[in-house]
């Protein structure tokens, strides 16, 4: 597999995609995070995105999100141009969207029940019956049912990121983005995150992404990889296709090499130009 060229025609894989991006570029002040990446998420599947820190995986889920507008380029989500839409249109398809970030952001007074009830008292008007068996069903899907009257400071990390979990499908949404999941979590609680992050995508139909630095349990569950890195896509593939990528660089991030092509260093002036600024009076 070669390294992709800007613009160039992406081949998706399988299922028809549910988000494609296209000539996406993006700047935070002078840094370009992205300059005409273009990518495409199939539905139905599992979509990993993964690439060194601070290279934009976050950046690209608000993007996708709509929280943040693209400089050029479009995203298109379920056939909708996300930063083309009216505010009542994106919080709709907001809805639709959920995003489950490391934190897991559970309301601190509030019990996993009603935690995982909230969404469906917010932004449905369905008797209390129904939020209970549906808030009950989804407690059910991650295991919680047992834990629904602890509160979040009674739960384990690897708990509270399924009760997250299991608010972030309370409303049924046709795909979530997993930024982080598996961060700081013990070699079992990843597993239990892995599988159960998997059965949800197949039994609920969703179509899922995840944003993660931990190459081994995403590679495990992603059907499909995008490597980022310096503004563009590197390179994309199934896992067992990137496995057997000649790419320098894809061998190193796969492999946690320190040695590469991939720089250690954030982009800076010479060192010499920082030291000599240092002795004039600029800093003095
Ligand atoms: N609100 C912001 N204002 C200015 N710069 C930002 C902001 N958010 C992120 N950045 C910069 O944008 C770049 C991409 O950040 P982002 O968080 O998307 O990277 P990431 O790939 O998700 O990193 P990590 O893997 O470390 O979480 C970084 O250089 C970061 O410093």
């Amino acid at each position: 597999m070669s390294a992709v060229t800007h613009s160039a025609a992406i081949p998706i894989p399988d299922a028809a995609p549910l988000i494609t991006v296209r000539n996406l570029s993006f700047r935070r002040g002078s840094r370009i995070i992205f300059e005409n990446v273009d990518l495409a998420i199939p539905r139905g599947k599992i979509t990993a995105i993964m690439g060194p820190s601070g290279t934009g995986k976050t950046t690209l889920l608000r993007l996708i999100g709509g929280q943040i507008r693209p400089d050029a380029g479009r995203i298109d989500v379920d056939g909708a141009c996300v930063h083309e839409l009216g505010r009542r249109e994106l919080y709709q398809l907001r809805k639709r969207m959920s995003m489950l970030f490391q934190s897991g952001a559970l309301f601190t007074d509030l019990s996993v029940y009603d935690n995982v009830a909230f969404p469906l008292r917010e932004h449905t008007r369905l008797p209390e019956s129904f939020i209970r068996t549906l808030t009950l069903m989804k407690l059910e899907a991650v295991g919680l049912r047992g834990a629904r009257h602890l509160m979040p400071s009674e739960l384990s990390g690897g708990m509270a990121r399924r009760a997250a979990l299991a608010r972030a499908i309370a409303l049924d949404p046709m795909m979530i983005m997993y930024d982080e999941p598996f961060s700081g979590q013990d070699p079992i609680t990843m597993g239990v995150l892995v599988k159960l992050i998997r059965t949800l995508n197949d039994a609920l139909g969703l179509t899922s992404i995840i944003v993660s630095h931990d190459v081994k349990e995403t590679a495990s569950i992603a059907d499909y990889i995008y490597l980022i890195s310096d503004g563009s896509v590197v390179d994309h593939g199934t896992p067992q296709a990137l496995e057997h990528s000649r790419s320098g660089w894809v061998e190193q991030f796969l492999h946690a090499l320190p040695d590469g092509p991939m720089s250690f260093h954030y982009p800076a002036p010479t060192y010499a130009h920082d030291l000599a600024l240092a002795e004039g009076p600029a800093l003095a």
